[in-house]
């Protein structure tokens, strides 16, 4: 009290000189902010020093987020702990200065008012040890407890829906869907095909990281309206227990945003692209170039109505610019180096409408064609919606009907429905889709052969596709 402002200062600061030179400790300050964003190192910190703390600390701050399904631990403010490494004690306080109390720059530069750091103090004389090998095994520790934590994560499996919100551009919802692959009315054949197929694909993390390929593997399913497809995905997302991101092409901005969409997926997910043929030209690329010679030659008025034709689709549909390039590298593109196992599954009614770049194996490893009832599938949607089997005695007539007539699983379905239960209302159901059968057949035979050109199907597991035109019964050309 006796002594001037100056002096005071001046004496404070000879004070401070002289505990300096008896004080050996070393301290490192590690901000939240570093000025530029979020600091790692100190995000690290607070994830070694949580896991550290739960072991024997006093007080521990807990906290938990949403996709996580256990809680975080960390270093509470104001609070000090203790570590040791390769025999050197460490002290790790967590500080926090309010912001009329702190004079730091950093403070003026984060969100928060406050300013948030760890004071790392120990001896002068371990200052390279901690230097060069303690501080990369706090951030080598964090690491591991956060692939811990996102290994332990739930997987009750989700369906993302792309939505308009920039910053999170998957909404996601909690994925309920009953499909299974037991009630999937499909070819037996091929329903054990491709549960085999997926169960291998998850099983063989090692395999792929072996032969340097990225743990990823791409359907396609084709097939007509209301065979399954839908309902296969989720069946398939079911046994796997994957997140469903279920992508619009349409509605991505460009090939850029796709790919940040991708990146943006879980492990364990599957992304599913429907009715690709429909949201962008990914069209064969061969065809449209034959397509434009014929159109030069043609009138200008024939082009000009042409090129009006939205059904052509083409880049550019809407206000999206994405195109066949940007499809091509979101299925087989760097992307796939992030980490965990990805399914990617297309469908469309219109396997012919795609460039074949989009069907070769490794981006479409396999093509599985959903076809119309067959009498395996149909006796599946009788025992599940009529609860009957194969000794009713209408199975048989149905069965030789399906060998006859095209008719889809969703079409039975549907009349199955209309229809109440067991009993005589599986009796009428039974009935009424063996009346609507025995129409086709007849409306078949009345009118004659349909011509068409391009067909797809399988050839020894290839998608192949022939061309060639139908005008008749006798006259096909190939
Ligand atoms: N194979 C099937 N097994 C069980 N149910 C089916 C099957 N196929 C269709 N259904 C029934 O029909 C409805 C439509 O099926 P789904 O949407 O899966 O067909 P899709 O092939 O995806 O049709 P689209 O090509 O028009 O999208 C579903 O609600 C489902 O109940």
């Amino acid at each position: 009290d006796f002594l001037p402002p100056e002096l005071h200062h001046f004496v404070g600061f000879l004070l401070r000189g002289l505990m300096a030179r008896f004080n050996t400790d070393i301290k490192i300050i590690v901000d939240e902010y570093d000025g530029a964003g979020n600091n790692e190192l100190y995000s690290a910190a607070q994830a070694y020093l949580g896991s550290h703390c739960l072991d024997d600390a006093r007080v521990v701050r807990l906290s938990k987020r949403h996709d996580c399904p256990l809680p975080t631990a960390s270093l509470p403010s104001y609070h000090t702990t203790h570590d040791y490494f390769q025999g050197i004690p460490l002290q790790w306080s967590s500080v926090v200065e309010r912001a009329s109390a702190s004079s730091s720059p950093i403070r003026s530069s984060s969100l928060s008012s406050d300013h948030r750091y760890l004071e790392l103090s120990f001896h002068s004389r371990h200052r390279d040890a901690v230097r060069s090998q303690y501080i990369p095994h706090v951030l080598a520790e964090a690491e591991r407890i956060r692939l811990l934590a996102r290994e332990r994560r739930l997987y009750t499996n989700r369906y993302v829906a792309f939505g308009d919100d920039h910053r999170n551009p998957w909404s996601p919802a909690p994925f309920s869907h009953p499909s299974t692959f037991e009630t999937l009315a499909i070819d037996p054949v091929l329903r054990d095909e491709i549960r085999d197929d997926l169960l291998r694909f998850v099983s063989r993390r090692n395999y792929y990281s072996r032969v340097g390929r990225a743990w990823k593997r791409g359907y396609l399913l084709y097939g007509p309206p209301g065979t399954g497809k839908t309902s296969l995905v989720a069946a398939i997302a079911n046994l796997l227990e994957f997140d469903v991101y279920d992508l619009e092409l349409t509605a991505v901005q460009s090939n850029t945003s796709l790919r940040r969409l991708l990146v943006c997926t879980n492990p364990k997910s599957v992304v599913v692209i429907e009715d690709v043929d429909c949201s962008l030209d990914l069209s064969d690329r061969k065809k449209k170039k034959k397509e434009k010679k014929k159109k030069k030659s043609k009138p200008d008025s024939e082009t000009e109505e042409r090129e009006m034709d939205p059904s052509e689709g083409g880049a550019g549909w809407g206000t999206s610019s994405v195109n066949l390039s940007g499809v091509l590298n979101f299925v087989d593109g760097l992307w796939s180096s992030c980490v965990g196992e990805r399914l990617m599954i297309f469908t469309t009614n219109h396997p012919e409408r795609l460039d074949l770049a989009l069907l070769r194996p490794g981006r479409m490893d396999r093509k599985f064609h959903l076809s119309y009832c067959c009498p395996a599938a149909f006796r599946v949607l009788a025992s599940n919606y009529l609860d009957i089997g194969d000794e009713h005695e209408l199975m048989a007539e149905a069965e030789a009907l399906l060998g006859e007539v095209d008719i889809t699983p969703a079409e039975i379905a549907e009349v199955f429905m209309r229809c109440d239960g067991e009993g005589k209302g599986a009796d009428a159901a039974m009935e009424k889709v063996i009346e609507e059968m025995r129409r086709r057949r007849r409306k078949a035979a009345a009118s004659p052969p349909e011509c068409g050109h391009g067909k797809l199907g399988m050839e020894n597991g290839f998608l192949v596709r022939r061309d060639f035109r139908i005008r008749g019964d006798d006259d096909a050309h190939v």
